[in-house]
């Protein structure tokens, strides 16, 4: 499969560490247009993927993602749909703020255009990503799609009206858990654990915990009683957490981005 990616950012870099990682997608096979920052060429030297700076190149590919900010989405867009001249290479922008509809007034309603939001695990292969097809849609076409972003994790189909609910909590969430573990490591340091070792227990036991919700299926409240001994440590721990209002500051996290 050969993969074409404007953006090597954040999220760029990504999937495109995540589909060479998988082994399906030969680094060659990949065609990047980087901006002008220069991050795509300096992680070429190391990835050793197809750099271009011609838009023509992206007729030769099975698929292309769109991987920057919100405000370019559209104009490039543009340009590549003019490029294309009645191609239809099956396009999916992942910015969270641009539409299919919206892209479908550039490209016509019956053109494989998706938006689908994933999130940084896609570079080792366990993201969580959403994606909001278009109305019309070949088999051919969506299963290019689905074929390309499942190489990066699960795959879920989303509705539009959910799909900024999905990136808030699937998209943003990890940077969330990141400030919980460095957090944890730092009550650990506090009481003189190294950090290196302070790192890798907490992300062990977040990954772990994250395991055993989804390999048993149970409530989370469930599996937290049977870490709460009474009278035991980890009340003591929970009780000083709510003291701080801790499930209110993680539900208004998620709240105050989809109000903004
Ligand atoms: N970072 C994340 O975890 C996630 C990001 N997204 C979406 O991904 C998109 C990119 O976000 P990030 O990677 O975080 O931002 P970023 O700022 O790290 O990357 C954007 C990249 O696009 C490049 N760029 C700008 N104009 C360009 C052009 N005309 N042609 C080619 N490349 C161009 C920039 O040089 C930059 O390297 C955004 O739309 C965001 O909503 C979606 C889900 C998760
Ligand atoms: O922070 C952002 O805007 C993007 C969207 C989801 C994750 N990162």
């Amino acid at each position: 499969m050969k993969i074409g990616i404007f953006g090597a950012g954040h999220m760029g870099s990504a999937m495109i560490k995540g589909w060479i990682k998988s082994g399906v997608v030969a680094p060659p096979d990949i065609i990047v247009q980087g901006g002008k920052r220069g991050t795509a060429r300096e992680l070429q030297q190391s990835l050793h993927f197809t750099l271009t700076n011609n838009v023509a190149d992206f007729k030769a590919v099975d698929i292309i993602f769109l991987a920057v900010g919100t405000p370019a989405i559209l104009p490039i867009l543009k340009d590549l749909h003019e490029e294309l001249d009645g191609l239809t290479i099956p396009i999916i922008s992942v910015s969270a703020g641009v539409s299919v509809k919206e892209m479908q007034e550039i490209t016509g309603q019956t053109y494989p255009i998706a938006q689908a939001i994933p999130n940084t695990p896609v570079q080792i292969n366990q993201g969580m990503t959403g994606i909001v097809y278009p109305e019309l849609i070949s088999e051919d076409h969506q299963s290019t799609m689905n074929h390309s972003l499942t190489i990066l994790g699960e795959l879920m189909e989303i509705t539009e009206d959910k799909i900024g609910i999905f990136g808030t909590l699937a998209g943003c969430g990890p940077a969330f858990v990141d400030v919980f573990m460095e957090s944890l490591a730092d009550g650990a340091v506090l009481n003189g654990m190294d950090r290196d070792m302070a790192y890798h227990v907490a992300a062990k036991m977040v990954s772990s915990a994250a395991n055993l919700l989804l390999e048993t299926g149970k409530h989370p409240g469930e599996l937290k009683d049977g870490v709460t001994s009474p009278g035991g440590t980890t009340i003591k721990g929970v009780t000083a957490l709510e003291k701080e209002g801790f499930r209110y500051a993680t539900i208004n996290a998620i709240d105050t981005i989809m109000k903004s």
